[in-house]
């Protein structure tokens, strides 16, 4: 079978429909994290922004993070691929364009601090997963003792992803390319000013640091971002859909639903495409929208990971067909989340509610538990602890919250489903949290893996937290996980 390509392009479009000429495209944002969420994001966005506006000058450099796998597969189809949006009320393909330069960001590093040093490159854009921040647990800082960051601090490398982009600002200053806005879009609280102080701290860590961070401070934003879009992994079956449909194999084609979001910080010191346009949100405060999103969406996605992957469920849309999940979700959002957040002019949250389960219940969406439920010790910070510690200062008791984090507890410890089966959920703290837990499987583990795991001691402390997670963590135990989501749905 033929893949896809540009010389194809005009072939396969007949299918798929027409789009921007890619020869016409010029780089203007480098993007850290070449994986799905920017395929079916923000690529898509600008596109829609450069077929909006009739400007060109918005492609987009895509850089890998950890070696050269999506680089090769993309460069072998012209840097081209799929998107396929799907629901219960059909399908459809579209192939992006705006991608038009791929690097491998370990073994290409030159041509990446070039392309960052490239006065027509104004943008970042980073989409790397929670992990590739190297925060210290618990905390929102740059983990100064990992061996990654110092290594690259010591001029090796670069190899992690902000090592990387602080060698790249560096070059972009020496070359006097002028101003530049980095712009996280993953789904981490406070992403921008998470990211600005991590290369604060990096900067700390260079022989010449306070000069950099003092250009930095002057000539580089970070704008916050609130992102969103379900991606779930693509399949081998997602794969020979698109080519049976389009005819052309397509290696780096992505399965997204039709809903699309993206609301950014206006902060930009030089160009950006017109993404308003595309219809994303330029605005002066992105915190409510983060947060109403992170503490709603994403923290319903982990409590029905947890449940779903307990109970031997395989996808999230699978646990929405299960009436005890699903109302114990509704809880977590609508009695414990929905105290907790700032308001937005014009907002309903309980409709907001809807629609995330609605979203959710996308048939056509193999979004698997497992998926979700991995790296459960960087998410449960955003996605559940603020709604736990704002709820007990209103006097809210965080039951369901509470719920997901002692689901989470005894995936890790555990790993095993309700009916015995193996149960794989990958967890970067996972030596750690077992440490701390010393072998034992009764509620007493509760506290010291969740200290092991980075959780604040004062929340520790707090008894009325504790008790609830212990409480849980028994039931799971004892009842499984659709007995213990049905009582806490009732409470
Ligand atoms: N998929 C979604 O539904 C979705 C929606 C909203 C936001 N996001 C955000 O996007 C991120 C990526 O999601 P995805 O679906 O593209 O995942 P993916 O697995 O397809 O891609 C992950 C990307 O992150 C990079 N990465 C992973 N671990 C890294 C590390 N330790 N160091 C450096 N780079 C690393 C990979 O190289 C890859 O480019 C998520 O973690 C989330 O923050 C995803
Ligand atoms: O991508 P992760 O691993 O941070 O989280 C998994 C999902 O909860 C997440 O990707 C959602 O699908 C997304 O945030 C929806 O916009």
């Amino acid at each position: 079978m033929r893949r896809l390509n540009l010389e194809n392009l005009t072939d396969v479009s007949r299918r798929s429909g027409d789009g921007i000429a890619p020869e016409e495209l010029t780089v203007g944002i480098v993007h850290f994290g070449a994986g799905n969420f920017h395929r079916a994001h923000q690529a898509v966005c600008t596109e829609d922004a450069m077929l909006a506006t009739g400007e060109t000058g918005w492609a987009i450099s895509a850089v890998t993070q950890r070696g050269p796998a999506v680089r090769d597969r993309l460069r072998g189809q012209d840097c081209l691929y799929t998107v396929v949006t799907r629901d219960e009320s059909g399908t459809a393909y579209r192939v992006v364009r705006s991608v038009r330069e791929v690097l491998d960001g370990p073994s290409e590093t030159e041509a990446v601090l070039e392309r960052i040093a490239d006065p027509s490159v104004t943008v970042v854009t980073l989409t790397v997963t929670e992990h590739a921040y190297r925060l210290l647990p618990g905390t929102r800082r740059l983990d100064t003792a990992d061996p990654g960051v110092l290594a690259d601090a010591a001029g090796q490398g670069p190899s992690t992803v902000v090592g990387r982009l602080v060698a790249g600002i560096r070059a972009r200053r020496a070359a006097g390319a002028g101003p530049l806005a980095v712009v996280s879009c993953d789904n981490l609280d406070e992403n921008g000013p998470v990211l600005r102080a991590a290369v604060r701290d990096f900067c700390a860590l260079l022989p010449d640091g306070a000069e950099l961070a003092e250009w930095i401070e002057r000539h580089v934003t970070f704008p916050a971002t609130m992102v969103d879009r379900i991606v779930p992994a693509t399949t081998e079956e997602d794969l020979a859909g698109v080519e049976a449909e389009l005819g052309a194999r397509d290696e780096a084609a992505v399965v997204a639903e039709p809903f699309i979001q993206w609301v950014i910080e206006d902060d930009f010191p030089a160009a950006r495409p017109a993404w308003e346009k595309a219809g994303a949100l330029l605005v002066d405060d992105v915190r409510p929208y983060e947060m109403t999103k992170l503490r709603t969406l994403n923290a319903c996605h982990s409590l029905l990971a947890y449940l779903g992957a307990l109970a031997g469920v395989g996808t999230i849309a699978e646990t929405m067909s299960v009436a005890e999940f699903e109302a114990v979700a509704r809880r977590l959002a609508d009695n414990e989340v929905a105290p907790t957040l700032p308001g937005i002019a014009g907002f309903e949250h309980g409709g907001y509610v809807d629609t995330v389960l609605r979203r959710f219940r996308n048939p056509a969406l193999a979004h698997t538990t497992q998926q979700v439920a991995s790296d459960g010790s960087l998410k449960i910070g955003p996605r559940l602890l603020g709604t736990v510690g704002d709820a007990l200062r209103g006097s809210v008791v965080p039951s369901a919250a509470a719920l997901a984090i002692a689901a989470w507890l005894r995936c890790v410890l555990v790993r095993r489903t309700d009916g015995g089966e193996p149960l794989e959920v990958r967890e970067p703290a996972d030596e750690r949290i077992r440490e701390g837990a010393g072998g034992g499987t009764g509620r007493g583990v509760v506290r010291p893996a969740l200290a092991a795991a980075g959780v604040d001691e004062a929340l520790l402390d707090d008894r009325r937290f504790l008790s609830l997670v212990e409480h849980h963590y028994d039931e799971l135990a004892r009842s499984g996980a659709r007995e213990t989501a049905r009582s806490v749905a009732a409470e």
